[in-house]
Formats: structure tokens, sequence, C-alpha cells
């Protein structure tokens, strides 16, 4: 992924720099060509007035051009920046562990995504646009007025400086809380919009839309009362920074015009007075505006933070040599318990080895932890106890690109990408040529289903493979595993949806694919694991029975009722 170079940052923030200060210095200066030609005109000397008004016309060309390219630059630089940084979030994103997945839902982390970065452009468009000029301008402001000793002038807008300060961290502060619940109950809806839309066909098959709808209502209310009591927040502090401003107004314009009216000053120091009233309006006008956008962006920025605070998974592990390449790829783990949650323990002290070139299966009641093995194997997880080596390697101090792609696994839900049935196997391996593709989803048992298709290999099988039955994705998982040429195989339920026909085909391709690969197979059929040179039986995450196919049968124990049950189930 695109990342920014420091360079082009660099000159970016440079040239931003130099447009702000040139477009809230100069107008901060140029009063005082005003007040020199007022004063000429009041002495009648109309060439110096028009060198002053002319000089004048010039400042303000040239702030409005610093101001509009700066607008340019900002809108080049943000837009690099956007890019860099949304290619670090996704990537972030895509190398987080299983675990925070368990406690996240996708539309929601994609909302936070997207209003991360929306903040992100909040925050540096209110800073560039709205606090930075006008942080600068007042203090030229200052420079102008000790420069030009008005002291007492000086002192009422340090006061008003101050207060006006106070007055708008007060409203930021109060107002970020405020935001940050009504930024959550909004990416909570879209939370459960996103659930909703991804098992549309269950919401309308059981019509569950009015109940989602309802749902969301309630989450949506909950922000708007918080957005009201944002808006209410900015409101009132808005209101207080305008009369503090009025005040202020009144105060100077009086001072200046008692003193002009002494002699102490002359009718061009209350124009310059008066200009600078004006100087004044806009950038504080925008502040406000500024102050809502940073504390909006502040909000949406905190929580992609926090998105990006958690830890991503250690691919790789330096200054240790320990590619699989040279070691035969033994599997075996060694008193490994584990639980998804800290109170509930899913498998429990299990000891197994899966030699190369080995079939081992496991079987065992729906929810006995057969999956959650593989998880670990492939460290999606990591044991809480016990530990799993590969090749005598602990797989904790693997790299765990090497690890994982010496694995292949055919889940039990085949997830694929809504992309064509081609680029779907090939994400198993994506330089394999076209011909490498075809015979693996050959031996998957994919060409009926592609000779029927118009598009054959390129037919799109839309958002998570719908337009697939589930058999078909079946296929297309088990040509990505093979494609993948991996040292051990892992068939969970992989051959599930097939009919009994397709099943045995596959099987039997799988058997041939996988020969000199190790195998772990998951399965309910025990007639598809009766092969295996060892099985395990698991029962609530422990294994109660292991051996052969005839030497379980020969124990007569749980395994061996179940079979008796499975084949009295295929003699009826
Ligand atoms: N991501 C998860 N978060 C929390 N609990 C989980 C998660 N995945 C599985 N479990 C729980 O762990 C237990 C074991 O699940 P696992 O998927 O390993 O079972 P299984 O034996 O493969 O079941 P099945 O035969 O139905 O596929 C189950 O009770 C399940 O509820």
């Amino acid at each position: 992924m695109r990342k920014l170079e420091s360079a082009q940052l660099r000159n970016g923030l440079l040239q931003g720099a130099t447009w702000i200060i040139l477009a809230s210095v100069v107008p901060a200066i140029s009063p005082l060509a005003i007040r020199e030609a007022v004063n000429e005109l009041v002495t009648k000397d109309f060439t110096t007035a028009a060198w002053a008004i002319g000089l004048y016309v010039c400042a303000v060309e040239l702030s409005r051009g610093a101001t509009a390219a700066q607008t340019l630059n900002f809108g080049q630089l943000w837009r690099a920046l956007r890019r860099s940084i949304a290619n670090e979030t996704y990537d972030h994103l895509l190398n987080l562990p299983s675990r925070f997945y368990l406690s996240h839902k996708t539309g929601e982390t994609i909302q936070t995504v997207s209003e991360g970065l929306n903040g992100l452009r909040s925050v540096l468009g209110a800073l560039t646009f709205g606090i930075a000029p006008a942080v600068l301008q007042g203090l030229s402001i200052l420079v102008v007025l000790i420069v030009l000793e008005r002291l007492d002038l000086l002192l009422l807008l340090l006061v008003f400086g101050i207060s006006y300060g106070l007055l708008f961290r007060r409203g930021l502060e109060s107002r970020v809380a405020i935001q940050r619940k009504a930024v959550e109950a909004d990416a909570e809806a879209v939370g459960i919009v996103t659930d909703a839309l991804i098992g549309q066909e269950i919401s309308r098959l059981f019509g569950t839309s009015d109940l989602i709808g309802k749902k969301v209502d309630d989450v949506l209310a909950k922000g708007e009362k918080s957005w009201l009591a944002f808006f209410r927040s900015q409101h009132t502090n808005h209101q207080q920074l305008v009369f503090l401003f009025a005040a202020t107004t009144g105060l100077y314009l009086l001072l200046v015009a008692y003193r002009v009216s002494t002699g102490a000053l002359t009718t061009g120091d209350f124009v310059l007075a008066h200009a600078y009233i004006l100087q004044i309006v806009s950038p504080i006008e925008r502040l406000s505006f500024a102050s809502r956008d940073l504390i909006q962006g502040i909000g949406n920025l905190t929580r992609l933070a926090e998105l990006l605070d958690h830890e991503k998974e250690a691919l790789s592990i330096d200054n240790r040599d320990l590619s699989l390449k040279d070691n035969h790829f033994t599997v075996q783990l060694e008193k490994v318990s584990f639980g998804y949650e800290p109170r509930r323990q899913v498998v429990h002290d299990l000891s197994f080895e899966i030699r190369p070139g080995e079939t081992i299966a496991i079987v065992g009641l729906s929810g006995s932890g057969k999956s959650t093995i593989w998880r670990l194997i492939c460290r999606l997880f990591d044991p809480h106890a016990g530990r799993i080596l590969i090749g005598g390697i602990p797989s904790d101090q693997m790299d765990l690109t090497a690890l994982r792609s010496a694995v292949a696994v055919v889940p039990q839900d085949c997830f694929l990408y809504n992309d064509t049935i081609a680029n779907n196997i090939l994400v198993a391996s994506p330089l394999s040529s076209t011909i490498e593709v075809a015979e693996a989803g050959t031996l998957a048992g994919l060409e009926p289903l592609i000779a029927r298709l118009p598009n054959g290999w390129d037919t799109k099988v839309g958002e998570r493979g719908i337009r697939l039955s589930g058999g078909e994705r079946q296929r297309v998982a088990i040509a990505r595993a093979v494609l993948r040429r991996p040292r051990l195989f892992v068939f969970d339920e992989a051959t599930s949806s097939l009919d009994s026909e397709t099943e045995k085909a596959v099987e039997k391709s799988l058997s041939d694919v996988s020969a000199g690969a190790s195998t772990l197979i998951i399965a309910h059929r025990l007639s598809s694991v009766c092969h295996a040179d060892e099985i395990l039986v698991l029962d609530h995450g422990r294994i109660i029975e292991r051996g052969t196919h005839t030497s379980l049968l020969a124990l007569g124990g749980r395994y061996c009722a179940m079979w008796s049950a499975q084949s009295s189930r295929r003699h009826e």
C-alpha cells in the first residue's frame, strides 16, 4: 500500500505554513495603510494618500491570493494524506487478530473508519482555516499595537483574548464528551443495519425489518438526544462569545473615540481601530465554526485512534530463521487448553500429533471444539495453556505468514469474495496460471458447473458467494485449498453440502492431491473418516477416545455407538 513520502508531506506543510502566514499577517498590518491614507487626506496630501491606498489594495490582493493558494494546497495535501492514512488503516484492520472481531461489528468498524477520516479532515481544516489564521492575526495585531504603543488598547485586547480563550476551551471540553456519545450511537445504528443487510434474506423471511427498524430508531433517537445537547451547548457558547466580542468592540471604539476627542489620537487612528475590528470579525467567526469542526473531528478521530490502538498480529518474528523449509511438518499439540471467553473453556488438555503424510480425523458432537483445534493450529487464537509445535518449533515463535501458507483450510462456512470464480480460487496463490486454477477447480469437481455457466471461470459469485449454491461454494473453497499446495490440509465438514455422488468423487480427488501432505479431517459423517490413521473422539473439548476405525469399533465406546447409529440410518 502506498505511503505518503515524508518529503512530499514536508513540502506541503511548508507551503501551507507560508500561505497561512501571508493570509493572516498581511491583513493584520494592512489597516496601517488606510490609517496613513486618512491622515494624509486630512492634510490634503492626495499623492501620499494614493500611495497608501495602493499599498492597501496590494495587501488585500496578496492576502486573498494566499488564502486561495492555501485552499488549493490543503486540498492536494489532504487527498494525499487521506490516501496514505486510509491505506494504513485498512492494512491495520486486515491484520488485527481474530479476537478483535469477536467483539466488534463490521458496520460499526467501517463507520468508525469513514467518520474518523472525515474527522481528521475537520480537525486539519479547523486548524488551517480557523484557528491558525485567527491566532496569527491576533498576534500580529498585538505586535502592531505594541509598536504603536497603544498599551491601554493592548491591555483591553489581552483581557478579551484570554476571556475568549477560556470560554472557547470550556465549550470545547463540554462538547467533546457529548459529541462522543452521539457518534457512538450513529456507529451503533450503522452496525445494526449492516448486520441486517448481511442477513437480508433471513430478515425478509422472518419479517424482522420492523424489529430492526425499531432497534435502529431507538439508537438514532439516543444519538439525536446527544446531538441536540451538542447543538444547544454550541449555541450557548457561541452566544457567550458574541456577547464578549460585542462588549469588547464597544469599549475599544469608545476608548479610541475618547482619545481622538482629546487630541491624543488622530482621525486616522479611529479609522484604524475600526478597520481592526472589521478585520477581527471574520477570523473570530471562523474560530467559532472551527471549534464545531474541531470538536466533531476530535470525537471521530479519537474513535479511529482507539481502533488503531488494537495491536496487529505479529506476522514475522525478527532475528529468527524459523521458516518451515527444512523442518518436517509435524504438528504436535501438548496439553493445549483454550476458551474464547475467559470464563468458558472450550478445549481442555489436548495432546495429539499429526505426522507428515498422516491423516488424523476429529469427530464429536456439535460444539465439542473440533473447529477450534485448527484455529489454534493456524494461530487465529493462541492457547491459554500448553503449546503447539510445528516441526518441533513452538508455533508462537514462528513466522505467522510461513505457518499459514503451509496450511490450507476448507472451513464449514466457505466465504467467497464478491469476484469471479477464478479470482476466488487465485487468492490461495495469486501467481498461479489460469491452467493451474482450472486444474485445481477440476480436482474440486467444479468442471460441470463451469461448463454450464456462460462466463465460465469468470462468473461473478456475488456478495459472499450468494449466487452459488452451498455445495458450489464448498467446491470453490476446496479448489482454493488444492491450489495452495499446503503441507497440511484441513477439511472441516468440507464436503457436507455435496450430494453423496459428488462427495465421493471429490473425496477421491482430495485424497489424490493431498497424498504426501498431512490431513486433518473434521466430519460428522464417519464413513468419510474411517480410513484415517488416527481418529480422535472429542466430547466437551476433551479427547475421550482415540485409535483407528477398527480399534475404536472394537472398543465398543462412543465412536462405536455413533458408527452403529449412522450405519442403521444408512440402511433404513
Ligand atoms: N468465535 C467464538 N466466540 C465465542 N465462542 C465460540 C466462538 N467460536 C466457537 N465458540 C464456541 O466454542 C465451542 C466450540 O466451537 P467449535 O466451532 O470448535 O465446535 P465444533 O465442534 O466445530 O462444532 P460443529 O460441529 O457444530 O461445527 C462452541 O460451544 C461455540 O459456541
